[in-house]
């Protein structure tokens, strides 16, 4: 075993009181910390993937994109595109560092990519048994000591670290969308994840600005997703309840709940409401809430039709004829607006 070697723990000297400790290292795969971390692979260069790519290429990581079609290759190089012209058009970055932080981003369709990475970050469709291949082949290219990451959105770490060679650095990352923009970073440990995995993650996380939370148990949706979905499950409910449109929902929610969640968690949100109050709503609005089980009609009318959001051009609305790039580009202007304001110029935790 390379103690020495690039980016590894370093061992203990040996005396005899440490001896079952070395031992015990000798057996214990050397984990990357964060200080040695320089290259960063992604595999999947879809929406998750180039934005992650961006946001270590801001922060001086060279970094490599892998995907299997040629097409999301071209979409992934034109989603960049958009985001970096808002990020100049908002002053967030100058034309020069833009230029530099494009520089630093390279594409591969080949595997062999992931032959020299430090971090990997795999975000792939959200499938098992495609996720399962994915790291089958990349965990046995990698170096022994990489970091390993799935980005999943709420599938079984456990389950996804059966197809990875050596599981205790395989951890969850998992982002927010626009990862280049958003700060939270759940990180979720496996079954067989190393700690020392989970914080060398944590840390590049800081490094690059972003605010980690320690997920502590593998739980399917993690936080982030639970809170999501239940959000998603009850707004299709009242739209097919007829208590509301979609327009209307989401005015709610960014007018309303949105603006309390970008400052307060619901913990603290009901704490200034008042306990008491917040408990009587409790006591008759939960059993009024929808606990469907599947999801419903107007998810899956649209699911069939391949209505799939901004990437298809429609889903709950209408993107046709440029409107997602326009979407896109307001979504990016406002969330650094929020981003400058709530993070950047205050220094709030
Ligand atoms: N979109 C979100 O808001 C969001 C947020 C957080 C997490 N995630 C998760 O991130 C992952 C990616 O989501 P996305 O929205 O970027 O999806 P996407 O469809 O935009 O991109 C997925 C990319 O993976 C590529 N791909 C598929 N199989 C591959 C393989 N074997 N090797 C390499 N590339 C492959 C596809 O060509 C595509 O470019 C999913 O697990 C998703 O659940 C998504």
């Amino acid at each position: 075993m390379d103690i020495n070697g690039f980016g590894f723990y370093k061992s203990k000297a040996i005396s005899l009181d440490v001896y079952f400790a070395v031992n015990h290292m000798k057996e214990r795969l050397l984990i990357m910390q964060a200080k040695d971390v320089c290259r960063i692979a992604i595999g999947g260069a879809g929406i998750m993937g180039t934005s992650i790519a961006q946001i270590f290429a801001k922060y001086g990581y060279s970094v490599v994109l892998y995907d299997i079609v040629t097409k999301s290759i071209e979409n992934g190089k034109k989603l960049i595109a958009i985001n970096q012209e808002t990020a100049i058009a908002e002053g967030e970055i100058k034309p020069e560092d833009s230029k530099e932080l494009l520089d630093r981003i390279s594409f591969s369709m080949d595997p062999k990519c992931f032959s020299n990475a430090d971090f990997v970050i795999e975000a792939i469709v959200e499938d098992m048994k495609v996720k399962h291949d994915f790291w089958f082949q990349v965990s046995e290219i990698v170096p022994t000591g990489a970091i390993l990451t799935t980005n999943t959105s709420g599938l079984s770490i456990t389950e996804i670290a059966k197809a990875v060679k050596k599981p205790e650095r395989f951890a969850g990352m998992h982002w927010v969308n626009p990862p280049h923009i958003v700060p939270l970073v759940e990180v979720i440990c496996g079954e067989k994840t190393d700690l020392a995995a989970a914080e060398t993650i944590a840390e590049v996380a800081i490094k690059i600005g972003k605010k980690p939370v320690m997920v502590k148990k593998d739980a399917q949706g993690f936080i982030l997703n639970r809170l999501q979905f239940c959000i998603l499950r009850e707004a299709m409910h009242i739209v097919e309840s007829g208590i509301a449109g979609i327009e209307d929902v989401d005015a709610v929610m960014k007018y309303g709940l949105g603006m309390r969640y970008a400052c307060l968690g619901p913990f603290e949100i009901a704490d200034l409401g008042g306990l008491d109050t917040f408990y009587s709503i409790a006591s008759y609005l939960f059993a009024d809430l929808s606990d469907m089980k599947e999801p419903p009609k107007m998810f899956s009318d649209l699911i069939d039709q391949q209505f799939y959001g901004t990437k298809s051009g429609r889903g709950f609305y209408d993107y046709s004829n440029g409107k997602a790039e326009k979407v896109i580009e307001k979504r990016d202007k406002d969330f650094i607006k929020i981003a400058n304001c709530l993070y950047k110029s205050t220094g709030r935790k």
